[in-house]
């Protein structure tokens, strides 16, 4: 909550190629719909920060949280990673209970970037709002991999429900 008595939504994405920073937005949408709909502006506000400048108090303020990454090398991005280890002891038992979600963009699989954030979100004793959603982005060669990336319409639709719903869940 911020001291004006507004709870946050805190959104934390990491994109090499733009399909996560692509998902992040979509949520982003997604809720900021919600907030509209439900007239709600005085009461719920959006934090989004790219993961190399969030910090643990962004994390203590947040009523929920959205964590938007890549699967790189059979890993969570490493920016990503390096923000979840440079928070974790000091969110240690303060966020217990609240609500999140995860997105994450993959070539081709994505499963060991999801278990490995979700295992963190559990260890934070979060409560998740909806499974991983994974968007493939079809990815393999080096040259498809550099490239930039467009969301499918799908991908983008089911990011922005997962961020509707994570408004709705707040307000
Ligand atoms: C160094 C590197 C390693 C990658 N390793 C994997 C991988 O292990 N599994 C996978 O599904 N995709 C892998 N990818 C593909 C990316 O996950 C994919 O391109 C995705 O769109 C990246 O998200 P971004 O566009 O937000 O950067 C890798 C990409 C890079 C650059």
């Amino acid at each position: 909550m911020d001291s004006t008595g507004k709870k946050i939504l805190f959104v934390v994405w990491h994109s090499r190629t733009g399909a996560a920073k692509q998902m992040a937005m979509a949520a982003v949408e997604g809720a900021r719909d919600v907030i509209a709909e439900l007239q709600a502006a005085h009461q719920l506000n959006i934090i989004i920060k790219e993961a190399h400048e969030a910090d643990t108090p962004d994390l203590l303020q947040a009523d929920g949280m959205l964590f938007c990454a890549p699967e790189n090398l059979a890993a969570l991005s490493g920016a990503m990673k390096e923000f979840f280890d440079r928070c974790y002891y000091g969110a240690l038992d303060r966020l217990n209970g609240r609500p999140y979600a995860l997105l994450i963009s993959a070539g081709s699989d994505g499963s060991n970037a999801a278990r490995q954030a979700e295992r963190i979100c559990t260890g934070w004793r979060l409560t998740p709002i909806a499974p991983v959603h994974i968007a493939n982005l079809h990815a393999q060669t080096a040259e498809d991999i550099l490239a930039p990336k467009k969301l499918s319409k799908q991908d983008y639709e089911a990011c922005k429900t997962i961020g509707g719903t994570l408004a709705a869940l707040l307000l």
